[in-house]
């Protein structure tokens, strides 16, 4: 067992250092549980504690969530915040991230499942990181469980920063969090409408969290990310990792929208019909003629309008090409 303290996490988290480790940081101690896999333990959990699982870089080469972590463990260690509350915090496929691509193999966000037949990097990877969700949250009974998968996405977007709140009938979201997350500066959120098998659905359906898939911007190389415009979700995140209450908002000021149809890649001979930089949530009029798929037929939008969400016509065959959505009206409060 070594012990030493943490020194700078995103570059720790991307070696291959020699584990487990162990150390003290201001309120707590850690403990790396494998490669990118580390545990801050508070001595003594704050008055609003919720155990916290805090992912990032499930996609390689999504390097804003990353930066953004790496800053709040930085203040962590150097005592400018005091640890309040147990978080696992997660680089999820660092050999992607040291090769500067969203995957190796598959897409690991679609692996998170228990009973995952797939072997390979990547489905190694997830049973990895379901093992260590597992257990975390076992260690740390009796607080509410969060989960927070932060990412960026490929495309522009006519909301830059959204959640995905993934489907479950096991789980309701909490009030707060659409508080929250419009303190955050969250401009969107889009339900899914059935079983999606990522990361943030994986906490949500097998651990009860409060979970989400926030996408922060555009994927860019490190460096090059606009982190100013993310400093209102670090004050949640800050405020999460020191155990208080987060800032709250009214949810009003974000847009709501609920996934209507997952248009899946179901051949080679696939197409959108619409041009490669087009903007998420981007609304099409009825009618309009979305995808052509030689297995599928063509798909178009029906008598109500639709955006699009994620699109994507290189992923692989039997993959979500882009999610379908409609506005639905913000929760009653
Ligand atoms: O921009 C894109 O096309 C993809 C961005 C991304 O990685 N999004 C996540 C969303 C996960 C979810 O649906 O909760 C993904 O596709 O895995
Ligand atoms: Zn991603």
């Amino acid at each position: 067992m070594i012990e030493k303290p943490i020194e700078n996490w995103l570059q720790e988290s991307l070696e291959e250092a020699e584990l487990p480790t162990l150390g003290q940081l201001p309120g707590g101690h850690f403990r790396w549980h494998g490669h990118g896999l580390l545990e801050l333990v508070p001595d003594q959990p704050g008055p609003a504690a919720r155990a916290c699982v805090l992912s990032v870089g499930i996609h390689g080469n999504e390097t804003a969530p990353m930066e953004l972590l790496d800053g709040l463990m930085g203040r962590l260690a150097r005592g400018e915040l005091r640890l309040g509350a147990p978080t696992l915090v997660i680089l999820g496929n660092p050999e992607a991230t040291r090769q500067g691509v969203r995957f190796i193999g598959t897409n690991l966000n679609r692996l998170f499942r228990p009973d995952l037949p797939e072997t390979g990097r990547e489905a190694d990877r997830a049973r990895a990181l379901m093992d260590a969700v597992d257990a975390f949250f076992a260690r740390h009974t009796g607080l509410a469980r969060l989960h927070y998968d932060l990412h960026t996405a490929i495309r522009d977007s006519h909301y830059p920063r959204f959640v995905v709140s993934p489907f479950t009938e096991r789980t309701a979201v909490k009030a707060e969090q659409w508080r929250w997350l419009a303190a955050a500066e969250i401009q969107a959120v889009l339900h899914q409408h059935r079983h999606s098998w990522t990361f943030s659905h994986y906490s949500k359906h097998y651990h009860c969290a409060q979970a989400f898939t926030l996408e922060l911007g555009r994927a860019l190389p490190f460096g090059h990310n606009d982190l100013p415009s993310l400093t209102p979700v670090a004050e949640l995140l800050a405020a999460l990792l020191e155990g208080r209450e987060p800032p709250r908002a009214p949810p009003g000021r974000m847009a709501f929208f609920r996934v209507e149809h997952e248009l899946i890649r179901e051949s080679v001979a696939f197409r959108l019909a619409f041009p490669d930089d087009t903007p998420n949530f981007t609304a099409f009029p009825p009618k309009t003629l979305l995808a052509e798929d030689s297995q599928a037929g063509e798909t178009r939008v029906g008598a109500t309008p639709l955006a699009v969400v994620f699109p994507n016509a290189s992923v692989e065959v039997g993959a979500r090409a882009a999610l379908l959505v409609q506005p639905e009206p913000p929760p009653t409060e």
